[in-house]
Parts: C-alpha cells; sequence; structure tokens
C-alpha cells in the first residue's frame, strides 16, 4: 500500500471506529481485526502502520471527532509526511479543502476532563492515554519470577506487586511455552494489586463476584494455594466470559475453582448458601473503564453521563445485595478501573454511611490514600486507573 492509501484505510476505520462508538458497537481492536481479514493485500507493515495511524488519531481527539478523515486531518497537523499523503492520488485521500474540520486536539470530553481532574488533578490527565507497557502475573502455583524473568531477558520485575513482570515492548505472549505450560498470565501491575487487595489466604471461602473469564480469580487461587481446604467461587453474569474460566484455571494448575452464573437483580438466588460465610468478596464492579483508556482509547468517545450513572446505579446495588455474603469481621473489597469519584471514593463513602457498623481497612500498599480506599493511576503508579476499597463487617 502506498503511505496515501494507508491513510484512506485509517480513515475508513476511524468512521467504522466512530460509528461503532455512537452505535455501541465493538471495539476498535474488533474493527481493525475484520477490516484486514477482508483485505488480504495489506502486508504486516501496512496493517502496523494503518494502525498506528488509527491510534494516533484517537489517542489525539478527546471528544468525538465529526468524522474520520477530521480525525486523521487533525494527526497530520503534526506530521508533514502524513499531511502530504492528502493529494487526492488513486486510492488515496482527496486533497484537502479550505475550511474543512479538523479534530481539535483534546484527553476526552469535556465533562469527563472535569470529573476526572477533580480526582487526580489536572497534571495526571494526559497519562491517562499513555501506551500502556506488557504486564504479566506469574503464577505462583508453577513458578517464581526470577524464573520468569530468566526466560524473558527483556522484561523486568514490576515494582509494586511481588509477582509482577513487565515487558516494554508487546510480544506475542501467547504463543510463549511458559504462557502454555500457565506460568504466566497477561495482568496489569493494579489488577495484581486489587486481587493482593483480597488477602486471601488457604482455607478461607473467597467469593469473586464479578469474576469474567477470571483474571483476579486465577491470582487468588495462587494467594490460596488452591486445591485447598478453603472454598474459591468464581460468579459472573455473562454466560461467554465465565466459560472461558475453567480453561485458564486448567492451564494454570488451579483446580477446585467453583463457577456460578448469576442472575442480574437475582444474584442472591445462586449465592444464599453462602450468606454470611466468606471471608472476603470481591466486587471487581462493571465501571466506565476510564482507567484503561491507555489500552482502548475510543472509550472514551462512548462514555455519557447517564451511562456513568447508570453504572454507578449496579455498582452500589452489588455492592448492598452481596455484602449478606460477609461474615462478621470478613472484608468486602470493592474495585473500580475508573478513576470517576463517582465509581469509587464516592460509591465506597456512600456504602459505609448506608451499612453502620462497617469500616474502611487499608486496601494497598501502592497508589495513594482517596476517600475510604485508594487510587492508583498511570501517572503516579505506572499501572492502569483503580480505585480498590477494602471495607470491614463489624464483628
Ligand atoms: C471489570 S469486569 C471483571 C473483570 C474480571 N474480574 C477480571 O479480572 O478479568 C466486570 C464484570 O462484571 C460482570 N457483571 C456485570 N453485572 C454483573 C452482575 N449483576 N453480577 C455479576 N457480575 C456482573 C461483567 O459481566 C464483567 O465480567
Amino acid at each position: 500500500m502506498t503511505p496515501a492509501a494507508r491513510a484512506q484505510a485509517a480513515i475508513d476505520l476511524l468512521d467504522e471506529i466512530l460509528a461503532a462508538a455512537r452505535g455501541n458497537g465493538a471495539a476498535a481492536d474488533t474493527l481493525i481485526a475484520r477490516y484486514f481479514k477482508t483485505r488480504r493485500y495489506a502486508g504486516s507493515k501496512d496493517r502496523r502502520a494503518v494502525r498506528e495511524l488509527v491510534y494516533g488519531a484517537i489517542r489525539r481527539a478527546g471528544e468525538p471527532p465529526v468524522s474520520g478523515r477530521a480525525a486523521l486531518l487533525g494527526l497530520a497537523q503534526a506530521d508533514t509526511v502524513l499531511a502530504s499523503s492528502f493529494d487526492g492520488s488513486s486510492h488515496g485521500p482527496v486533497a484537502v479543502t479550505a475550511g474543512e474540520p479538523v479534530a481539535p486536539a483534546g484527553i476526552a470530553p469535556a465533562w469527563l476532563e472535569t470529573a476526572l481532574a477533580a480526582a487526580i488533578g489536572r497534571d495526571e490527565l494526559p497519562a491517562l492515554l499513555d501506551r500502556a507497557p506488557l504486564d504479566l502475573r506469574v503464577n505462583r502455583l508453577k513458578a517464581t519470577r526470577a524464573q520468569v524473568l530468566a526466560e524473558l531477558p527483556d522484561a523486568e520485575a514490576g515494582a509494586l506487586s511481588p509477582d509482577a513482570v513487565r515487558l516494554r515492548e508487546g510480544i506475542a505472549v501467547e504463543a510463549l511455552p511458559i504462557f502454555t505450560q500457565g506460568w504466566i498470565e497477561i495482568q496489569d501491575e493494579g489488577s495484581q494489586l486489587i486481587a493482593a487487595a483480597v488477602g486471601a489466604k488457604p482455607g478461607q471461602t473467597v467469593v469473586d463476584l464479578c469474576a469474567g473469564a477470571g483474571g483476579k480469580t486465577l491470582a487468588l487461587a495462587a494467594e490460596m494455594g488452591v486445591p485447598t481446604t478453603g472454598r474459591l467461587i468464581a460468579c459472573d453474569s455473562d454466560r461467554n466470559r465465565l466459560s472461558r474460566l475453567p480453561p485458564r484455571a486448567e492451564r494454570a494448575g488451579a483446580a477446585g475453582i467453583e463457577t456460578r452464573l448469576l442472575d442480574p437483580g437475582r444474584e442472591m438466588a445462586a449465592l444464599a448458601d453462602l450468606a454470611g460465610r466468606a471471608d472476603a468478596v470481591l466486587i471487581d464492579a462493571p465501571c466506565s473503564g476510564t482507567g484503561t483508556w491507555r489500552r482502548n482509547p475510543e472509550a472514551r468517545w462512548r462514555l455519557t453521563p447517564e451511562r456513568v450513572a447508570r453504572v454507578a446505579a449496579t455498582q452500589a446495588r452489588l455492592m448492598d445485595v452481596v455484602a449478606a455474603l460477609v461474615r462478621p469481621g470478613g472484608a468486602l473489597v470493592y474495585a473500580v478501573c475508573s478513576l470517576l469519584d463517582a465509581e469509587g471514593r464516592d460509591q465506597a463513602a456512600a456504602f459505609l454511611a448506608r451499612h453502620p457498623g462497617w469500616r474502611a481497612a487499608p486496601a494497598a500498599t501502592a497508589g495513594r490514600a482517596h476517600g475510604d480506599g485508594r487510587l492508583l493511576t498511570p501517572a503516579r503508579d505506572r499501572t492502569d486507573g483503580f480505585f480498590i476499597a477494602r471495607l470491614i463487617r463489624p464483628c
């Protein structure tokens, strides 16, 4: 592909990504993969170059641009080579006309910038869109961090989690023998700290309420040394996600994890037998994902105040419902990969106000104190953005 043809491909993709953002369609990565599936003439260098253009344009535009072309013209403002590809050549973008819309540069839609700046300060906002490193979690059930580092000469030990290994450059981790043998999982170092905040121990009963495909469940299993005399119960309302957990657990050597599919709004129907019996319950709650823009920068084009309010209502409901599972003196660990106070600090404070006698305990050693929990941010902690609170039921 010529540079101009690559630019036109990026414009077409950006149009698709914008339409998906408006209509709650597929993620950018999925759309890019689909696009190239039907364009076999594009070689690996073309794909990489188009992807760079697409993500560069997405990262640069805080507000959703009016079109893919406006997004790429915005990126071209600081890139003369890209600007010169708007030359009207065949397969390339038509030449620029006077007064054409150009997407303004920005971090996020204005309402989100204001809300995030209130939580973390304006200085930290640009790092929300940095390129994320690739973090791995060493599976203690199968290997030590020293063994994994010996297999990955370009990796370094993570600074915050004892199991973290960080790669500066993305590599095809899933093709590595140490992956197929279950020594490692792909997991952001901040996510590893959420699992650690649960403080799960052998012999305990631990519930992972929103386990998804089990990223944190497997970290909990490694802490508990499964199989043990304890119980680890992974739940989710999404059958597909939850069905991906058993094969991962098998690879990780984490036998004995129970899975339970929950009916949203009727979660306790499947959990009643555990009432008052859990040493710890982790709610890795569904959230707006404002802390993960390093990986999904177009997610900020999808958010609306109404969406945040909806997800916040679900978070509060889940906390109230499953508090009943926690035994006296046990812990409810609440976490979101969002930096909005409406989903983090304010949720923990409102829960404590609604549940007299419960108290907040230290949730992690990393990050900064924020209300009744802790906040991890890309700028200060070099992790995705998270809020974590550890709430203790009265004895
Ligand atoms: C942040 S994700 C969890 C990620 C997962 N813990 C991990 O480490 O990979 C939130 C999860 O909450 C689930 N969820 C949403 N509503 C739920 C509900 N009412 N009960 C249980 N899970 C729910 C979603 O399906 C999603 O998998």
